[in-house]
């Protein structure tokens, strides 16, 4: 079987060997005197800082109070209009006030950090080879798929039962303790947030509490090396999240993420103290239509690493997945098919959608 390291175009090297790619330790090894070609995308379309002279006129994303929607006052119903628009017109926004602590957030920061500088034979004991989970860069390699330019620790954390007993369990004691705190703060939050997204729906209450409730949830930490022709590789492919929605921690306060919008991509800013709430294509079907799942990519750059968590948050596995019945009439038809939970998350990581987005394939 080819390498990981022979299919990206690397050397083979015996004595290096892990089972595991890593752009942060190929990087580390000896500077690169060119991109190998496994990461080069030749046809991508510009990176919006490097070739919009005037990203200062774009439109800037949309920014949610949780406070003011939280408030009695009469302000909360304003906010409540904001975050509509904002789930209708962006599928994106950044949401402050959001009572996550600071402390915490600086915690998971530096265990994060740590933890991206541990050996990479410490860190490739969290990979399994074939399994989506766990640590490295992109684990399938096929010959012409592009690779991403970044290490991901990515894993499913709720329900409780389906944690891999290779990877939470094992992460050192420090970091497992902060990144349990981060997921119950992570799954509080995103319970109001659904919960504002439905009354504004109009949806029935039990509508979004019962399928989300105890639902899937995975999280995914990326860390981004910087790369000396960052134009010329993606540290994410532009894709939707199958989500409900995500929430999103720029932990490092290096900027990166864009979105795309009435066709252009345009940058999504840090703000200190906000956390990012993207909608995911599982909103878009439920709300049949009216809210966006939201086309987003990762770029990269010259000088600094960064680093994101993407908080996945999905319906439980028995749910089932269509327009939500009170949000469809004869009027408004369903646009969307209704399958299982279960049937949904096999085929959006299996199905071969024929150069569809899942969403597509999803479309009636
Ligand atoms: O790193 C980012 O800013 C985006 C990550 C992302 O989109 C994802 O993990 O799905
Ligand atoms: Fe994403």
């Amino acid at each position: 079987m080819a390498t990981y390291k022979q299919a990206a175009g690397f050397d083979f090297d015996e004595s290096t060997e892990h089972s595991v790619l890593s752009v942060q330790h190929l990087i580390a090894k000896e500077p690169l005197s060119s991109i190998p070609q496994q990461f080069v995308r030749p046809n991508q379309e510009p990176q919006s800082t490097f070739s919009n002279a005037e990203t200062g006129s774009l439109p800037t994303v949309p920014t949610i109070d949780m406070k003011q929607l939280l408030s009695d006052e009469a302000s909360a119903d304003i906010e409540l209009e904001k975050l509509h628009s904002a789930c209708k017109e962006w599928g994106l926004f950044q949401l402050v006030n959001h009572g996550v602590s600071t402390s915490l957030l600086d915690k998971f920061k530096h265990e994060i950090e740590e933890f991206f500088q541990l050996p990479l034979e410490e860190k490739a004991k969290y990979r399994k080879t074939g399994d989506l989970e766990g640590y490295g860069c992109d684990q399938i390699i096929t010959k012409d798929k592009k690779l991403d330019w970044g290490d991901r620790l990515y894993m499913t954390t709720n329900p409780l039962n389906s944690r891999k007993s290779h990877i939470i369990p094992e992460l050192p004691y420090s970091f497992r303790n902060t990144l349990e705190s981060y997921i119950v703060e992570l799954q509080k939050l995103a319970v109001k947030v659904l919960d504002f997204l439905g009354r504004r729906l109009k949806m029935e209450k039990r509508e979004m509490g019962e399928l989300f409730e105890d639902g899937r949830q995975s999280v995914r930490i990326t860390y981004y090396p910087p790369c000396p022709q960052p134009e010329l590789v993606m540290g994410i492919t532009p894709h939707t999240d199958g989500t409900g929605i995500t929430i999103l921690n720029q932990v490092n306060g290096v900027n990166g993420l864009e979105l795309k919008k009435d066709g252009i991509w345009i940058p999504v800013n840090v703000l200190s103290n906000a956390l990012i709430v993207n909608l995911g294509d599982i909103i878009e079907i439920m709300s049949n239509g009216m809210y966006k799942s939201v086309e987003h990519r990762a770029i990269v750059n010259t000088e600094k690493e960064r680093i994101s968590v993407a908080m996945f948050i999905s319906p439980h596995l028995d749910a089932e997945i269509g327009p939500v019945t009170s949000l469809t009439s004869p009027q408004n038809p369903p646009i969307f098919k209704t399958i299982g939970m279960e049937k949904y998350v096999k085929n959006f990581f299996t199905y071969n959608h024929e150069g569809r987005s899942h969403l597509e394939y999803m479309r009636l």
